[in-house]
């Protein structure tokens, strides 16, 4: 494997907050990664860290084998799109269009004007009469058309409809496919771009809760239902990632089951559903569904 990010124990503090707290990852070349995690979980301060933007208070970065910070020839290969990103609002979506192929050695123009079609952004209105959804749409095709080796994609979608998103994800799945690049995409909207990733990092309060290969993750758990006493005595011993019931009934979420163990449940006239990876990332990060749809 090549790996075109390492950090060993990287953090990040702010006075007593401590918001990137001794991380040690390695991103694979050519995949496309989620960096998940709930409001303030550290995503955005990790993306910064590694794209030269934040110091660490400790810990050591490599980005393609070097020191990100202030360091020209590895940044001309990274791209971060980040939803809070500012353009000079007099300048016309044109304009910084234009401006981008500067700072992105492999931007391709052809793509970027089928984006832009795609997207029906008015290439002749200033950044600040855009819609946030036609501002959002700026940055994503700055990231899909600037073809970085490496493109971060921090919340991209804010504003965009449905359409657009949807739009977004197929067009970022069929370039990747033919251009493969390493990409970085940290999203509330995990069951949206579930299907997309290949690798998934779940950082919670600074700290990475899992770095797993995202089919290995999809078949990692599974929920129980049926009646309590039965539940129970099926799930013994077994880690619980998750609990609910009402009444006589329990469902409850559990770590990996074998075949042989999944036979045995239906045998005892329990149900199993699989576990969406946003319920898992639910489950490993302490909340409700409820609670982190609210967030989203
Ligand atoms: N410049 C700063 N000074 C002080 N605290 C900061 C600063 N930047 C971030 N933080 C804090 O660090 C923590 C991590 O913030 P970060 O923006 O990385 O989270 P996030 O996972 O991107 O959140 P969200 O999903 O809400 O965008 C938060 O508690 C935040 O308030």
């Amino acid at each position: 494997m090549t790996a075109v990010v390492r950090t060993r124990g990287l953090t990040r503090e702010y006075k007593e907050l401590t918001a990137v707290d001794d991380v040690t990852i390695e991103l694979e070349e050519n995949r496309i990664h989620g960096l998940l995690g709930r409001n303030g979980a550290g995503k955005t301060t990790l993306m910064s860290l590694l794209t030269g933007q934040e110091f660490a208070t400790r810990g050591e970065i490599q980005v393609f084998g070097q020191d990100p910070v202030e360091n020209a020839a590895v940044l001309s290969q990274v791209s971060f799109i980040r939803e809070s990103q500012r353009y000079p609002e007099d300048f016309q979506v044109r304009h910084v269009l234009g401006t981008a192929p500067r700072f992105l050695p492999h931007w391709d123009q052809a793509f970027a004007d089928r984006l832009v079609a795609d997207f029906r952004l008015p290439l002749k209105r200033r950044i600040k009469k855009l819609s946030r959804g036609q501002l959002s749409a700026v940055g994503v095709v700055i990231g899909l058309a600037g073809r970085a080796p490496l493109t971060f994609f921090d919340e991209p979608y804010l504003g965009l409809d449905a359409v657009a998103r949807q739009l977004f994800y197929d067009r970022l799945l069929e370039d990747y496919s033919e251009n493969p690049r390493t990409i970085v995409l940290s999203t509330h909207l995990i069951d949206e771009v579930a299907q997309l990733l290949e690798h998934v990092i779940v950082i919670d309060e600074g700290r990475i809760v899992v770095d797993e290969e995202a089919d290995a993750l999809r078949g990692s758990a599974t929920t129980v239902v049926g009646r309590r006493a039965d539940v129970d005595a099926f799930v013994g011993a077994r880690e619980v990632l998750g609990r609910e019931g009402i009444g006589g009934l329990a469902s409850v979420t559990v770590a990996g089951l074998s075949p042989d163990e999944r036979r045995a449940a239906t045998a005892a006239g329990l149900e199993l559903a699989p576990v969406s990876l946003q319920q898992l990332v639910v489950r490993l990060t302490g909340t409700t569904d409820t609670e982190f749809e609210k967030s989203a």
